[in-house]
């Protein structure tokens, strides 16, 4: 077949699939409006529907595979697109087929060559042979682009990345996309792992896993909609303007309804905002506006915390306080009106089973109460003397059995007969403190929720699945406090060491969190293909870490070459009119949508901001409480960049004094938010990050 008559064949194809899918949203009728319990039920299912098909509507399909069964001599040419779309006259002939069927899988995992390929069906495993692999581009409902990237029975047989390469060289907006079309093998395989697992991705930047957690949630939902629920499932990511940015991607993928939140707001909102949370920014200002060595972070009150040690000193305040809720001596009303401790200890052991701690200790009081009222009754006492110095002895009883709030709880640890002699005194002064005044830094929650959920519980159903972003940056104790939301672990918890900047809180290896589960209940996969930078890019990154050493993996490019990274000296007079020349040189090109100057702290970001706004440019400026992200130019601290990415990098001082040999993680952040050109420049000594080779200048 020539390639016009396979272009035209496609335009047919797609004629017809355009033509049955608004035929299909047409057929659907007004919103039902009435009280009718079916009716309402049959509605909201044609809303679900309708929405499927506006999916369709506006891209149909965006790959094709021919597949012939072994056992058949039938080649099929199979449609792939975001929703799948049956026809109306014959349901079993699928028109567009759902990414996430079993049967699309080939699409993404097939590699090339004439072997069979496989995959799993719920009838088992599906041998065939793979004829074709094509992509194509709709856009608004025409055929912008075909692209074969495996055609059997020609020379090369690997299957190209030339599709893959031109999406990649887009620019971004101001949202994080979807990548359903060219989901990359390595990627698939975690998107569609079981569900009954916690599982662990650590991934280079740039490597897809934000992306690839979201479309693995979009996949489950599909997979397991008899057991799993969209609102039963929670993404914790590390702000708010990062909840904005990936906002897009699981309405595209026709997923709503799902949790987005940050730990710190997930905590205040279980305890009920009980305490308040000093400002983040405060410690956001501590750790990065000024210098901070390693020991510090290693001996933060951070790092205890959220350590296990930390947690055994909770547990073991936990369990003293179990051991105090029934009463070891007898209760007396009245004399001769005798409740026994082995009674009590009897109603409380049988009775209330799986009942948190302190639902079960409500519980045994109440039981006392009815067993007092009734004892009473069954002895007929009026006497209203003699029934209320009864009452003042049963509250008197019932005050002595132990009942807390988690911050009650927790500030036991800190000060009093109590104190826990393990908590180093300086910690337990500045906790106590704030806890007096009902405020608690980030480092409490963790210990705070756990506790809560311990006395209390979850007042909202368990999660069917978390999503941890930026897991490098948890503590031990805080996937301890979210493991307690689930009957079972089912989790994605994903992260990069290499950008674990946060080290006053994080962990340093892996093992500290896949630990806290069972082997058999773990996966761990690694991503180390970055899709998101050039060539150039990723290796002038690289070489920052190789300064970190510690024998972590260098990111793998994807070959798309780019613009040389360009490393400049600036007179410090100069400082600020080279950035403004760099972005308006680089506004004038009208190559880049977003264009990010990066700056090492937020006091040098507002002077930058303020130099670019006097100059009419337009910036806006990134701070740590900011809810959303416009994308255009933007000046953000290196610290906040973290999980963006922009078409143009300035990194604005790239200096000795900014970035010094600890802050290699910081850098490499920075340089790596670039998609296609990363520019340093630096108005005093060089960093040395960056070796003397690595200069190149315009
Ligand atoms: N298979 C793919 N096809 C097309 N684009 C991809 C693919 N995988 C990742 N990308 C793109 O690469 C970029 C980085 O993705 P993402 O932000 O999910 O990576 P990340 O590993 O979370 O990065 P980081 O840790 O640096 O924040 C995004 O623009 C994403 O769309």
């Amino acid at each position: 077949m020539t390639v016009q008559s396979a272009y035209q064949e496609e335009k047919d194809r797609l004629a017809m699939s355009m033509n049955e899918i608004v035929t299909q949203l047409n057929e659907i009728g007004p919103r039902y409006t009435g009280n009718d319990f079916t009716e309402q039920m049959l509605d909201l299912q044609r809303e679900e529907r309708k929405k499927r098909l506006e999916i369709a509507q506006r891209e149909p399909y965006f790959g094709r595979i021919d597949f012939q069964e072994v056992q058949t001599d039938k080649n099929k040419p199979l449609y792939i697109g975001k929703a799948g779309v049956a026809k109306q006259s014959n349901k079993d002939e699928l028109i567009v087929i759902d990414w996430r069927a079993p049967v699309a899988s080939l699409f993404y995992s097939f590699t090339g060559g004439e072997d069979t390929a496989a995959y799993e069906s719920p009838e088992g495993e599906i041998e065939g042979y793979v004829h074709l692999k094509r992509n194509l581009m709709v856009r608004h409902g025409e055929l912008v682009r075909m692209v074969d990237s495996y055609t059997r029975g020609q020379e090369d047989e690997a299957v190209t990345d030339e599709f893959l390469l031109y999406r990649l060289g887009e620019n971004k907006d101001n949202k994080l996309r979807d990548i359903v079309s060219t989901i990359q093998h390595e990627q698939d395989q975690i998107i569609r792992s079981e569900r009954a697992k916690a599982l662990f991705i650590q991934g280079v930047a740039g490597s897809g896993k934000t992306t690839v957690a979201l479309h693995r949630l979009a996949f489950l939902l599909y997979q397991y909609a008899d057991r799993m629920r969209a609102e039963r499932m929670i993404i914790f990511a590390p702000n708010r303007m990062f909840l904005d940015y990936i906002s897009g991607v699981l309405p595209e993928l026709g997923v709503g309804d799902i949790q987005q939140t940050t730990f710190a707001d997930w905590a205040l909102e279980l305890l009920e905002h009980e305490v308040s949370l000093a400002s983040t920014a405060d410690t956001l200002n501590y750790w990065f506006e000024q210098h901070r060595t390693a020991e510090e972070a290693a001996n933060s009150s951070g790092r205890l915390k959220g350590s296990l040690s930390f947690k055994a000193i909770v547990d073991q305040r936990i369990a003293e306080t179990a051991d105090r809720i029934v009463p070891v001596i007898p209760f007396e009303p009245l004399p001769g009106l005798v409740l026994k401790p082995e009674q009590m200890q009897e109603w409380y052991d049988t009775d209330y089973g799986e009942e948190t701690l302190m639902k079960k200790r409500d519980r045994l009081a109440s039981r006392i109460r009815r067993w007092f009222e009734s004892e009473l009754k069954t002895r007929g006492i009026a006497d209203k003397k003699i029934r209320a110095k009864a009452s003042a002895k049963l509250n008197a009883f019932l005050k002595k059995i132990p009942s807390y709030t988690a911050t009650q709880l927790y500030m036991t640890l800190f000060h009093g007969k109590q104190a826990s002699p393990e908590v180093p005194k300086g910690v337990a002064a500045a906790t106590w403190s704030r806890l007096k005044e009902g405020r608690v830094e980030g480092e409490d929650l963790a210990p705070l929720a756990y506790i809560h959920l311990r006395l209390r519980g979850l007042q909202t159903p368990t999660y069917d699945h978390i999503v941890i972003d930026e897991a490098q940056d948890y503590s031990p104790f805080q996937l301890e406090a979210l493991r307690l939301c689930q009957t079972a672990p089912s989790m994605t918890v994903l992260g990069d060491l290499q950008q674990g900047i946060h080290d006053y809180a994080g962990i340093q290896s892996w093992k500290e969190l896949t630990a806290l589960f069972e082997e058999e209940r773990t996966g761990y996969f690694e991503l180390n293909r970055s899709y998101r930078s050039t060539m150039e890019i990723i290796e002038f990154a690289n070489r920052i870490l190789g300064a970190m050493g510690g024998g972590v993996k260098p990111a793998v490019p994807v070959f798309r070459s780019g613009d040389p990274v360009l490393v400049e000296a600036i007179e410090p007079v100069s400082w600020a009119s080279g950035i403004i020349s760099t972005v308006r040189e680089w506004q004038s090109s009208g190559l880049y949508e977003t264009i990010s100057v990066i700056g090492r702290t937020a006091g040098q970001c507002e002077i930058i901001y303020e130099a670019l706004k006097a100059e009419g440019l337009e910036p806006s400026l990134v701070q740590s409480k900011q809810p959303e992200y416009g994308g255009g130019l933007s000046v953000v601290p290196v610290y906040l960049s973290k999980g963006l990415e922009f078409d143009a990098v300035l990194i604005a001082d790239a200096d000795a004094d900014s970035y010094a040999d600890h802050d290699a993680k910081l850098l490499y952040v920075g340089c790596t938010r670039a998609l296609h050109k990363l520019k340093l420049i630096h108005s005093g000594k060089l960093t040395a990050l960056i070796a003397p080779e690595q200069l190149t200048t315009e």
